[in-house]
This record gives C-alpha cells, sequence and structure tokens, in this order.
C-alpha cells in the first residue's frame, strides 16, 4: 500500500499537518465507504458539504483528511491535507493511488450532447475486432476486457473512474474508450486522466438545470478540449455551430469531421434506408448497419479517431461496416402478424428526439403513420420538456405523453410542463397516460398494421425510478408483450 507522501506527488497542497508517511489502504469521497486506513476526501457537493462528515470519517477510521477548509481541531494519529480544490485533489490522488493507468494505456474520451454511448461503444466494438484488448466506461456498462458490469453514472466519480481504469491496465488493455459527461468536467472527475485523445459530437439543449445558462454549458465542455496535453489528439464535428470553438485553446492535434464542409475526415452519405446506411467514408464506398443521419456522424468520428491512433483505412471500414449500436439506441421490434415497427430509442433530448423522429420520417412509406410515446425525466431539466413534447407533436401523426424516470416529482406536474409547449392544434392530436406501461398499451392498440411506434427516452434502462424506488421497467420487454397482447 502506497504511503500519504507518495499520492501526493501531483498535488501541491496549501498545508499539511501530520506524518506524510501515513500508510493509506484506500480512498473515499464518502464518509459511509471509510474504513481503517482510508483518506477521505472532503468535498462540497450541491446537497450537502463532505466537510461536515470528516468527525464521521475519522470515526470510522481514516487515517488521512483532505480538505479545503481545515477543521478547529486536529485530531492525533490523522494526517490532514489542506488543498485549494479537493474535487480536483480528488482525481489527481486516485491517480497516484492507483499508480497512473491511463498513462499505461490509450485512453480516448468522448463529450457531447448526443451520441457519446454510441460512439463509445463502437470504438470499443472496432477496436476488440480489430485485435485489441479494450476497456468501455459508458452510460449503458462498462467492460475491462470480458468483464461487463452495470454502470451507475456515465462517467464515474473521481475515484471510482481512476479503481476501473487499474483493472483495465491489470487485464491488459490497450485502449480505453470513454464517455465524458458535462457533470464529470465541472465536478473534475476526469482529472489526472492521461487522454490520448478527445472527440466532440454535438452540443444542444441539456442539462440546464445544472448548467443555468447555454453558454456555461459550451465552457465546460470546451474545458475538456482546454485541458488537454500536447500529444493528444481533438477531433471535431465540422457541422456543429459550435465544433471548432472547442478546439480554439487546445494545445493537442486539431482534427475534424463533416459531412457538408472540407473537414480531415469527410464524409458523404449515399443511401439511407431501413436497413442502414451507404457512405462515402475518404474516397471509399462503405456500407453500414447503422441507421439515420446522426448515425452517419456517429460512425465518421469513430472512423477519424481510429485513423488517429493508427489503424490502417480499408481494415477499419470492413470492420466497422458490420458493427451494430449501443443497446437501446433505434432498437427495431416488428410485431409479427400486422408487421407494426417498434423503435426503442434514449431519445431524451429535444435534438435527440427530432434526429430520431427525422430519420424515420425519411424511411417511412406515405400510408404508415408514426405513434411517439414519450415522457421527460423528473430532477432534470425542466426547460426541456415543452420542447420535448413539441417536437413530438410536430413530427408524428399522434402522441401519447407519459411518465419517464418521475424520480421526485409528481408525474401529472411534469405532463403539465409538457402540455404547456403544445397549441390548440397539436394538443388535438395528443393522448396524456401517466402510467408508461398503459401507454405503450394504447399505442399498440391504436396502431394499424405498418404503423411505427417509436417508444422514446429510456433506451437500454431496465427500471423506471418513481420517488426514489427503482421498478423494473423494460421498453424492449413492454413492446413486445403489447405486441402479444392485442395479437397484433
Ligand atoms: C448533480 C450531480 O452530479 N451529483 C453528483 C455529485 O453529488 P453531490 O454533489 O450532490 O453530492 P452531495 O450529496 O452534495 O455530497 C457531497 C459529498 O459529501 C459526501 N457525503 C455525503 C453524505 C454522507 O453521509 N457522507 C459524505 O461523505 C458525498 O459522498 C459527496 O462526496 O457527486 C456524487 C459523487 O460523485 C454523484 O454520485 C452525484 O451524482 C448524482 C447521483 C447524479 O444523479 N448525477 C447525474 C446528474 C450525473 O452525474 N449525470 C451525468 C450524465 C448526464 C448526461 O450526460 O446525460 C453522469 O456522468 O452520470
Ligand atoms: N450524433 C448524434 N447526434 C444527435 N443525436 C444522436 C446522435 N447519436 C445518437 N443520437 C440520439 O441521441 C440518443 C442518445 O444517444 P447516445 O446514448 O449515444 O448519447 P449520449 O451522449 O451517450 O447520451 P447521455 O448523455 O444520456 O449519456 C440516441 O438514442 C439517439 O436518439
Ligand atoms: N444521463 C441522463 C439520462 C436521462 C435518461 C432519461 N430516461 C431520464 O431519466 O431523464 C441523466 O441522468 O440526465
Ligand atoms: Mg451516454
Amino acid at each position: 500500500m502506497p504511503v500519504l507522501q507518495e499520492i501526493l506527488v501531483n498535488l501541491k497542497p496549501q498545508k499539511i499537518a501530520g506524518n506524510q508517511q501515513t500508510e493509506v489502504n484506500s480512498l473515499a469521497i464518502d464518509s459511509r465507504k471509510v474504513a481503517a486506513g482510508t483518506a477521505f476526501i472532503a468535498v462540497r457537493g450541491s446537497v450537502v458539504d463532505g466537510h461536515d462528515y470528516i468527525e464521521k470519517a475519522i470515526a470510522s477510521g481514516a487515517s488521512v483528511i483532505v480538505c479545503e477548509t481545515m477543521p478547529s481541531s486536529l485530531s492525533e494519529n490523522v494526517a490532514y491535507i489542506q488543498v485549494k480544490d479537493s474535487h480536483a485533489a480528488a482525481g489527481q490522488i486516485a491517480a497516484a493511488f492507483y499508480g497512473f493507468p491511463s498513462e499505461k494505456m490509450k485512453v480516448v474520451g468522448v463529450t457531447g450532447t448526443n451520441g457519446k454511448t454510441t460512439t463509445a461503444t463502437l470504438l470499443f466494438n472496432l477496436f476488440k475486432a480489430l485485435g485489441y484488448k479494450c476497456g468501455l466506461i459508458s452510460t449503458v456498462d462498462n467492460h475491462i476486457d470480458e468483464i461487463v458490469e452495470t454502470s451507475t453514472h456515465t462517467t464515474p466519480d473521481a475515484i471510482s473512474v481512476q479503481a476501473l481504469l487499474r483493472r483495465m491496465y491489470d487485464a491488459n488493455c490497450a485502449y480505453v474508450f470513454m464517455e465524458v459527461s458535462s457533470h464529470a468536467i465541472h465536478q473534475h472527475r476526469i482529472e489526472g486522466i492521461h487522454f490520448t485523445g478527445a472527440m466532440f459530437t454535438n452540443i444542444t439543449h441539456d442539462h440546464l438545470d445544472y448548467h443555468k445558462t447555454f453558454d456555461e454549458y459550451i465552457r465546460v465542455k470546451k474545458k475538456f478540449f482546454d485541458d488537454l496535453p500536447e500529444d493528444a489528439f481533438a477531433l471535431t464535428n465540422a457541422d456543429d455551430k459550435r465544433g471548432m470553438v472547442m478546439l480554439q485553446n487546445t494545445a493537442a492535434e486539431k482534427c475534424s469531421y463533416s459531412l457538408r464542409i472540407p473537414a480531415t475526415y469527410k464524409g458523404k452519405v449515399l443511401e439511407n434506408n431501413l436497413t442502414g446506411l451507404i457512405m462515402n467514408v475518404d474516397g471509399q464506398e462503405a456500407h453500414f448497419r447503422m441507421i439515420g443521419t446522426f448515425n452517419a456522424y456517429n460512425l465518421l468520428a469513430v472512423y477519424g479517431a481510429a485513423i488517429q491512433l493508427g489503424e490502417d483505412k480499408m481494415e477499419v471500414l470492413a470492420k466497422l461496416s458490420n458493427l451494430h449500436g449501443a443497446p437501446g439506441r433505434f432498437e427495431t421490434y416488428m410485431s409479427p402478424v400486422d408487421k407494426i415497427l417498434g423503435i426503442v430509442d434514449y431519445a431524451h433530448t429535444p435534438d435527440a428526439l427530432l434526429n430520431v423522429l427525422a430519420t424515420i420520417k425519411q424511411l417511412r412509406g406515405d400510408a404508415q403513420q408514426v405513434i411517439t410515446v414519450v415522457g421527460c425525466g423528473g430532477d432534470r431539466d425542466k426547460t426541456k420538456r415543452p420542447v420535448m413534447a413539441e417536437v413530438a407533436c410536430e413530427h408524428s401523426d399522434r402522441v401519447i405523453l407519459t411518465s419517464d424516470n418521475p424520480r421526485s416529482e409528481d408525474p401529472e406536474v411534469i405532463l403539465n410542463e409538457m402540455e404547456a409547449g403544445l397549441n390548440l392544434t397539436q394538443k388535438r392530436k395528443v393522448l396524456r397516460i401517466s402510467d408508461r406501461r398503459e401507454a405503450i398499451k394504447t399505442a399498440v392498440s391504436l396502431a394499424n398494421a405498418g404503423d411505427i411506434i417509436l417508444l422514446a427516452g429510456k433506451g437500454h434502462e431496465t427500471y423506471q425510478e418513481i420517488k426514489g424506488i427503482k421498478n423494473h421497467f423494460n421498453d424492449r420487454e413492454e413492446i413486445t408483450k403489447a405486441f402479444e397482447l392485442y395479437n397484433k
């Protein structure tokens, strides 16, 4: 086990009190996870202040306390480290505690409002197909080579992420592909990670509950690129309005991808239908199994990253051709009798919903109705609620407004806020059924042969969180059961 001095190597503490040779057995930012010999890092959160739990951590056996303000009285046999920012210190300390795993592998981070899971998962599957051992850190699950664990966050906290990276290094992974959420950048969860590459997908409306303004949301995303080292690459979407802004102040090698304008990696969609995409990528024609223009962007980003990482163009395209996307993203289910097409998709932002519905519009026949079942999560950005309802109405024949994860909120209040975005004409095509299971059944009962039902917002999720309790719920099971129930 390392001693305190060894895990402070990259840190400039403001004050140190106590023995620097104290052995550190584990790290914790949560006092409830402290055991004998733990270094407890007190961080100020959005709900409580970790500094209020220092005494509790010591009572549970903490031998080191990292904090921004020293407690008024210090305990004997405990070492205290005062730092300017304990969120940032947590990442630096964790990186050192776990032996700087990110410096021994190639870690590529993906940020952006939409497409992170899809892009990171495609990269993971591509590099596995190319013969490498890899790690994946995503919203859906984390992969340590062959081991798969369900995720709790898109990007884990500063300590958990370094622990995961260490396990990946121990499993001989050469590459790690990870999602980098804006919350993670803001809370310094990625501090101490050495990135070989950073990718930007797009930025649209989300998380304004947390970041308050769109400018602040952009600033936070840009910080990921500002902090990159010179030996990394920064790959951006040149077609996104903010794509080039992201690279403005980066020291990394700048590169871009585009379907519309000159860029390092240029693509063109030649065909786009329900069986997949045919694209020209960097002068080479290729077929992909993924559906929709937004996936053309994801594929092009993945291609660009693979070339940046030194892979062969033709081999990359050949392997990429056979890959499917991430679970719960544009997953299709056909009813056996009436051939109703059910689409389960994780679109939970206005832009994602618009993209998915635009894709469906492009691909459907004139006679096919589109029925959209959609809700908005509780305890999350409220301003997206009316916009998502409006987007659903503008691009569907019928809409059933329902619950997503209401969390601590009243589902009917969320539905009122969604409905507030609709005018009278739009309201005419809307039903409001807060019970998501009933909403899905109703969509199926209303559908005629050949129609399309979009279940938006929950994708891969296997639960629905209501009043702090996660009940089993899976859109993919519900659509299949409803098809059976109505013999459709
Ligand atoms: C808003 C937000 O991001 N919150 C995260 C944040 O919690 P917080 O700041 O509210 O923490 P807090 O409850 O105030 O506690 C402050 C500190 O005191 C500690 N504490 C608390 C109680 C106690 O008894 N003892 C103790 O030591 C806590 O462990 C914490 O370190 O820090 C926690 C530890 O890292 C996270 O688990 C928590 O994620 C919550 C659960 C969450 O829902 N986060 C979502 C919004 C999130 O992060 N999402 C993004 C993806 C979004 C997207 O792209 O769509 C993600 O990366 O997952
Ligand atoms: N490049 C893209 N541009 C716009 N929309 C996209 C893109 N890729 C995927 N989407 C849409 O956004 C939804 C979420 O995709 P994905 O899970 O890959 O994004 P994410 O950034 O990981 O989301 P989260 O922030 O929840 O982790 C998809 O189900 C699809 O509807
Ligand atoms: N990572 C996102 C997921 C949202 C998914 C949606 N189903 C919801 O619950 O709002 C978040 O935590 O905001
Ligand atoms: Mg994700």
